[in-house]
């Protein structure tokens, strides 16, 4: 349908990322060539736009079904398209560039719920996700084609419309003859198999649990607001994981669910850390130790997947980490210690920044969108066959 083609040979694109973590939303200026496989991506600039304090706690209402109202819904919707679009501007005023050079803008939008398996027996309900920021909004005033919305369309031919990630892994990651698990640690943990020498056949991934999601809701209820996370993890180094607490945490069934699955906030969100503080202060643990237990839960279940959902399955040699929890040392070093045989890098060692990744992703799957690539792995999210993932917003 469309005949997009970039008009230089090459693109300039801003990806926007907005993520579970509900922190920001970070806005990467990418240059884009060539197609398929072959594409690369050239980071230009990353700019981080941080959410106010208030507007996260509007955003964690928002997802909480108990809090969250249509009217808010429906308005916060517009509004986040405002701050999306003047990410964009920042960006490229920051890169050194004018809009006139930009190509178009990419946005995964702000996760609110994400449901592909709708609650057994409730009427009217059909899987689904919702991401709000809207397109129209972003294009209006940046004056750029806007793609988003990419997960429905994955959704809607049998996926789990996530993660979406591993598709851009594949495309810029993949190494002739090392095995890589690439592993982001967001608000919540996803991982992306890359078989030695991997063609799209072999690569899958999955969505591994809780990433920063419940230290994040510990941290500020011990700290009573005072802090929003665990700054390079110093407070879980002071501590110890409480093995009881761990164990019982890691009984939740999604940990060893097989592939193809992907969570959010539904499961891991405030219940979840809420359930897990309940039992820390029953067991008489100091905060320290409560946030050492959140962090090597985290820790824990991104190894337990490496070891027995990914392992057996394929030769991995190296993990490598990307998102917020690449800053968290502890939990780098328990990861570390959890899996001694594998060598852990963050993605900046292999050449894409960690916190800039998803940003980039985002772009580029925006740019297969426009060239008519389907952009999604059916064995990564499950669905019965390759789409087009997005829409497209004209200003
Ligand atoms: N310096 C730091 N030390 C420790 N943790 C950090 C640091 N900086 C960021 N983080 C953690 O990373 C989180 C943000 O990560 P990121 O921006 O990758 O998440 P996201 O993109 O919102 O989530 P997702 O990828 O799940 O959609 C913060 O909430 C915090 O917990
Ligand atoms: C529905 C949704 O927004 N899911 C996010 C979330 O954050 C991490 C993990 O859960 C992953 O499934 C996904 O994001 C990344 C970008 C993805 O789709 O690959």
């Amino acid at each position: 349908m469309l005949s997009w083609r970039p008009r230089r040979g090459y693109a300039l694109a801003v990806g926007l990322m907005s993520g579970t973590s509900l922190d920001g939303v970070d806005a990467a200026v990418v240059r884009l060539e060539g197609e398929g496989l072959d594409t690369t991506a050239q980071l230009m600039h990353f700019h981080t736009r941080p959410y106010e304090e208030p507007l996260q706690e509007a955003l964690r209402r928002l997802c909480d079904p108990a809090q969250s109202d249509v009217q808010t819904i429906c308005g916060m919707n517009a509004w986040l398209g405002e701050r999306f679009a003047d990410a964009v501007l920042e960006a490229v005023r920051e890169a050194g560039l004018t809009m006139d050079e930009i190509d178009f803008v990419s946005s995964h939008g702000q996760t609110i719920w994400h449901m592909p398996e709708p609650p057994a027996g409730a009427p009217y309900l059909a899987p689904s996700t919702l991401q709000l920021g809207d397109l129209a909004v972003i294009a209006a005033r940046t004056g750029k084609p806007t793609v988003g919305d990419f997960r429905p369309a994955d959704l809607a031919v049998g996926g789990q419309g996530a993660p979406l990630v591993p598709y851009g892994d594949l495309v810029l990651l993949r190494h002739p003859e090392r095995g890589r698990l690439l592993q982001n640690i967001g608000g919540i943990g996803n991982c992306t198999v890359l078989p030695a020498g991997a063609d799209p056949d072999d690569v899958f991934g999955f969505d591994t649990g809780p990433g920063n999601m419940v230290i994040d809701h510990v941290v500020q209820r011990l700290s009573e607001g005072k802090l929003r996370f665990d700054e390079g993890g110093e407070l879980a180094a002071r501590g110890t994981p409480d093995s009881r607490l761990l164990a019982e945490l890691l009984l939740h069934p999604y940990f060893l669910q097989p592939p193809p699955k992907s969570t959010g906030r539904e499961l891991f969100g405030a219940a979840y850390a809420e359930s897990l503080l309940k039992h820390a202060a029953e067991l008489g643990l100091s905060d320290a130790d409560t946030i050492a237990t959140a962090t090597a839960l985290t820790a824990r279940s991104i190894a337990d997947a490496c070891r027995y959902l990914v392992m057996p399955r394929c030769r991995i040699d190296e993990i490598i980490v990307s998102g917020g929890g690449a800053h968290n040392r502890t939990l780098l070093r328990q990861l570390a210690e959890l899996l001694p045989e594998l060598r852990v890098l963050s993605s900046g060692e292999i050449g894409l920044d960690s916190d800039a990744k998803e940003a980039v992703l985002f772009a580029l799957l925006g740019y297969h969108f426009l060239l008519g690539i389907p952009n999604n792995l059916p064995k990564v999210t499950g669905a019965s066959r390759p789409a087009l993932l997005g829409k497209l917003a004209l200003p």
